[in-house]
């Protein structure tokens, strides 16, 4: 793998702290969690195990893994308060806006009491994401209170239940499991550095996490996916899409789904989540959508040797399992959330206050003069 030459603006290149919880553009594929392959974790485990690992440190054995799978269905429930509140919440809100709300409101109800209970709020919050933002979404877009418990083993597949009312097809709910593992976790970029500013001050685990969603928001982090999916849902064909993209990069516009700060010739999520688009593709009987993302990844390479990063094709395999775009971003957080609350942990484990330096470009010292003189 390349090293990227790190320098200049957004902090890049600079170590702003320690992590034992993932290596990005180092070994192997070029991510690990813990130490472990991704590429590896996606063949050959669930989410659940992956979020096991990220939390707790190692993968479960099979009694840890049906205990914590118990734990996380039997807290998928929410308080009737927090119900009421996104009830209030308009169809026309954008739905991270809700995820903040939701993880906020919830921090009023189910205070962490202290860092002892740190686990289980992290637990908690696994759970309770995906029920908050399909009660909301059900409620304001089809008018139907919706019961968020149900007995699905796995979240992605309890995701797609909620979401559209009946369980998912086996490569559904296998897709969804294999989305989770690959948004988990991602070291210092910027919603979980933000969730580590927060954690420094000692704060709470719902402030950490409500401030992470608000980083993530911003196309160019997590709202990428929904970015690319406005940008290839009218592209007709390949032609289209070459030409779409050619007058993009004429008039110098930025293309949501490439690119990337820490890799620099591909992002290893993006060759997984792209075979499980062209396996929808073939499933869902139209490949229009598979067929302009490649094109659109070939022009980029070609012309600015920009490649797809984990966003882009994350695209066309949510939109194939009939994920309205508006919800792409709010499934980064179900996962995330993971990844921010083991680096709050790790935080709180060995914490100074992140307070860097700046350097001033102001006004020479001044005097205040009286308000008839200025
Ligand atoms: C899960 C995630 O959060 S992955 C990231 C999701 N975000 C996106 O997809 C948004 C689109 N991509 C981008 O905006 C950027 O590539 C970022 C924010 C991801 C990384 O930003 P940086 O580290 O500043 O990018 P980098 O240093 O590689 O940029 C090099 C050049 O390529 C250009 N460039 C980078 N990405 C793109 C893009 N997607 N489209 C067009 N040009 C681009 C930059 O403008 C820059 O040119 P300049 O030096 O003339 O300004
Ligand atoms: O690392 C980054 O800067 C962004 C990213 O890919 C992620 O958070 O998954």
């Amino acid at each position: 793998m390349v090293d990227k030459k790190l320098s200049g603006a957004g902090l890049r290149g600079q170590s702003a702290g320690e992590t034992a919880l993932s290596t990005v553009g180092k070994s192997g594929s070029g991510l690990t969690y813990r130490g472990y392959d991704l590429k590896d974790l996606a063949d050959n485990v669930s989410f659940e195990e992956v979020a096991y690992l990220i939390l707790k440190g190692e993968l479960p054995n099979q009694a840890q893994l049906d205990e914590y799978i118990a734990k996380i269905k039997a807290n998928r429930g929410l308080p009737q308060a927090l119900k009421e509140v996104l009830e209030r919440i308009p169809a026309s809100a954008h739905p991270m806006d809700v995820m903040r709300t939701g993880c906020s409101m919830l921090g009023n109800l189910e205070m962490e009491n202290s860092f002892d209970e740190q686990g289980d709020v992290a637990d908690r919050l696994l759970a309770a994401f995906p029920s908050i933002i399909c009660y909301w979404y059900r409620y304001s877009h089809d008018g139907v209170r919706i019961e968020t418990e149900t007995d699905d083993e796995h979240i992605g597949a309890h995701f797609l239940h909620l979401l559209h009312g009946k369980k998912p097809s086996e490569l559904h709910a296998k897709v969804m499991d294999s989305s989770l593992i690959l948004y988990a976790e991602h070291e210092f970029n910027a919603s979980t550095f933000t969730a580590r500013v927060c954690a420094s001050t000692l704060s709470d685990m719902h402030s950490c996490i409500t401030g992470a969603i608000g980083s993530l928001r911003g196309p160019l982090h997590g709202g990428a996916n929904e970015a690319a999916m406005e940008l290839i849902e009218d592209m007709k064909d390949e032609q289209h899409a070459r030409d779409t993209l050619m007058g993009m990069l004429e008039r110098k516009e930025k293309i949501m789904g490439f690119g990337h700060a820490i890799y620099r010739e591909s992002d290893p999520r993006n060759a997984i989540i792209k075979g499980w688009s062209a396996k929808l593709a073939d499933d869902f009987g139209d490949d229009r959508l598979y067929k302009v993302s490649v094109e659109c990844e070939s022009v980029m390479w070609e012309q600015k040797k920009l490649f797809c990063n984990a966003d882009f094709f994350h695209a066309s395999a949510y939109h194939y399992m009939g994920i309205p775009t508006k919800l792409f971003t709010p499934i980064f957080v179900c996962s995330r959330l993971t990844g921010w609350a083991a680096h709050v942990m790790e935080q709180r484990s060995n914490n100074r206050i992140i307070r860097p330096s700046a350097d001033y470009v102001g006004e020479e010292p001044r005097a205040v003069k009286p308000i008839a003189e200025r």
